[in-house]
């Protein structure tokens, strides 16, 4: 390793900023002078509280630069508007005193539309798929290729990192490059000898518009759904959990064909697995991509509602694809609470998407739109249905194992995820479970409970050493424990895993945050990133984001604006080098910061107006119409 490198791994024990425990600061305390005995004193109280201790040199004078107070996690979690759908509510028991702050309820996709649109037909010759159906004079989008090159505006600087990557850009004439793959002179269009055809370029679970269409019409058969959901409904639904539990072997022999046993299921192999949390909006295929490359080896898609897929919506499948980079070891995460709309959506993506380690149900989802029809957090309170949702998905997955993710439960007088560990583990067939350390109605303002957390891991782990008793270990695998809730170190997920049963560690806001989280674990140190380092992290994503949405007008927009979504988590990261005191932590907010060279601190704006600068960097000018609303708005500039 090189000096520079040296330089940048640290653990807590080696800064220059002492770790102090409590006794120790004591200690200091008394030999110091007066003045100084307060100052430490002041520090080490409000770092206790939540305030991010910063370096004296490093502290901006009030009205420099905005506070870093604004964030809403519960806000974040609570929205999937940036995809265009609005489930922004908030449970009843999560209501908040006077004006909702942010402005979700305004945030939408609003795109920018080109003056002349063109055909999808002439766009780009290799795209065999989009034919025209009306010839030029009857089609509503222009053919006239000449036209809209006239008025197209200027191309973006640089190469294009589609063409560049793939030596073929499908969005042809339309790409913001265009000069990077265009012939001026023939006025054609140039691909590369080694080109990577669109529907080969890297990302599975890619359904057809065909497939989405038979879909909706139900001309695709589910049998096995349609099987089990009879099955359900005659020897589940209306019983005690006493006579489901009695007639269980019974119902094992009747099945019209043997489920997969959790032994004969694909092993989910979730021993010290470094997991990325499912993540509506901001857990995208770009930033899920870019955490592959930071060394996550379990990644989920967003939260995908069961209905829509079944219906064949765009969108609710768009979710479904993975980057390949990503299989094995990419879990589809669905919500319903419904058995026949988990069941058909399970075998609808096994047969149309099969690229698929696990499919979780999502069962620890705050947000009032899911829980008042019952799914999410609310089939934490309705332990059958769980189970018959489970079976129904176990039928239907064939060989993919099933899991689960649980909060503690709904309120934290009353936490359900222990009582319902046993009853997955005696009924549920699920190959892990996970649990996030809070309840639905304890906002993320609060710390997780991984006293908690380490309970439900006690009754995997007594679980999985009476199997090991009860039958031979070599014909089955065990269920998986997975925690989760604040992690942001290497400490932290240390101190995690060494709670009983907890196989590994599930990252959320860390990975965000810090998306090189999962290598700080890997080398057991903190990693001081420069803000170049930082910025070459954000550009890949730009790359991968382009990759993923296009290269036309659309799909920089849309790029922009999910990546201003992640600039909304990783501006939050405080450098490790101007902390006074570590271990950092995610509930901690700093007081107004300067970074150590101007770059540090644009990266820790937490004005919005900046991080659309950001993306300028790579995505060329914002257009005038582009507007990005951060749930979190901060005020400071205006
Ligand atoms: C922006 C955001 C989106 C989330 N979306 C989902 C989701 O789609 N499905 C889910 O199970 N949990 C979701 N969660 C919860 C996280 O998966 C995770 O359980 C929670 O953030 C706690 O982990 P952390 O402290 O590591 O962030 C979301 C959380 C946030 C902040």
């Amino acid at each position: 390793m090189d000096s520079t490198n040296e330089q940048r791994k640290r653990s807590s024990e080696d800064l220059p900023v002492e770790v102090i425990p409590a006794s120790k600061s004591q200690k200091l305390a008394v030999e110091s002078t007066e003045d100084s005995v307060q100052t430490i004193k002041d520090s080490h109280d409000s770092w206790k509280k939540g305030v991010a201790s910063i370096k004296k040199e490093f502290l901006a004078e009030d009205g420099a630069r905005s506070k870093q107070d604004d964030f809403d996690d519960d806000d974040a979690e609570a929205s999937r508007t940036a995809r265009g759908d609005d489930s922004k509510g908030k449970g009843k028991n999560v209501k908040r005193k006077g004006k909702r702050r942010g402005q979700n309820h305004a945030r939408q996709l609003i795109q920018a539309h080109e003056n002349i649109k063109l055909c999808a037909s002439v766009v780009d010759p290799m795209d065999t798929l989009h034919t025209c159906n009306y010839g030029v004079e009857n089609c509503k989008f222009s053919h006239d290729v000449e036209a809209y090159l006239a008025q197209k505006p200027e191309d973006l600087p640089g190469e294009c990192p589609v063409w560049k990557e793939f030596g073929y850009c499908p969005s042809g004439l339309k790409c913001r490059w265009l000069g990077s793959h265009y012939d001026k002179e023939k006025k054609v269009l140039i691909y590369r000898d080694d080109y990577v055809r669109k529907n080969e370029q890297e990302e599975l679970n890619w359904i057809s518009g065909g497939d989405k269409n038979l879909l909706q019409k139900r001309k695709i058969s589910l049998d096995k759904s349609e099987q089990i959901t009879e099955w359900l409904d005659k020897n589940y639904k209306g019983k005690t959990a006493t006579q489901v539990r009695e007639d269980a072997k019974e119902h094992a022999a009747s099945y019209i064909e043997a489920p997969f046993k959790i032994g004969e299921k694909k092993d989910l192999r979730f021993k010290d697995s470094k997991i990325v949390a499912p993540l509506t909006t901001v857990g995208n295929l770009p930033f899920r991509r870019l955490m592959r490359s930071l060394g996550a080896e379990v990644t989920y898609s967003e939260m995908a509602l069961c209905l829509p897929l079944i219906q064949g919506s765009k969108s609710e499948w768009a979710l479904v694809k993975a980057h390949e980079t990503e299989y094995p070891g990419f879990g589809v995460q669905l919500a319903a609470s419904k058995h026949w709309q988990t069941s058909k959506a399970v075998e609808a993506i096994a047969k149309l998407a099969p690229n698929v380690s696990e499919f979780n149900l999502n069962c620890g989802c705050p947000i009032d739109m899911l829980y008042r029809k019952g799914e999410g957090s609310a089939m934490m309170e309705n332990p059958n249905r769980m189970i018959r949702v489970l079976k129904g998905m176990n039928y239907c997955s064939g060989e993919i194992p099933v899991t689960v993710k649980l909060r503690m439960g709904i309120s934290n007088e009353k936490p359900l995820a222990e009582q319902l560990a046993h009853k997955l583990l005696a009924e549920g067939d699920v190959g892990a479970i996970t649990v996030h350390g809070r309840s639905r109605k304890q906002r993320y303002a609060k710390e997780a409970d991984w006293d908690y957390i380490g309970k439900v891991g006690q009754i995997v782990k007594d679980y999985n050493e009476q199997q090991v008793e009860d039958k031979d270990a070599s014909d089955r695998h065990p269920v998986y424990m997975v925690g989760n809730g604040d992690c942001y170190s290497y400490e932290d997920y240390n101190s995690a895993i060494k709670r009983p049963g907890v196989d590994s560690v599930m990252i959320g806001r860390g990975a965000l945050i810090k998306p090189w989280i999962f290598e700080e674990i890997q080398a057991q140190q903190y990693l001081d990133k420069s803000a170049s380092e930082r910025l070459d992290i954000v550009k890949n994503y730009a790359h991968y984001a382009v990759d993923h949405w296009g290269s036309d007008e659309f799909g920089i927009n849309t790029a922009r604006r999910y990546m201003c979504e992640f600039l909304s988590f990783t501006y939050r990261y405080i450098p490790v080098g101007i902390l006074e005191r570590l271990p950092p932590k995610l509930n901690q907010r700093p007081p107004p910061w300067k970074g150590r060279n101007e770059l540090e601190s644009l990266l820790g704006s937490p004005d919005y107006k900046d991080w659309i600068k950001i993306t300028e960097l790579f995505l060329g000018k914002a257009d005038a119409g582009f507007s990005f609303i951060p749930k979190h708005k901060s005020n400071s500039y205006e």
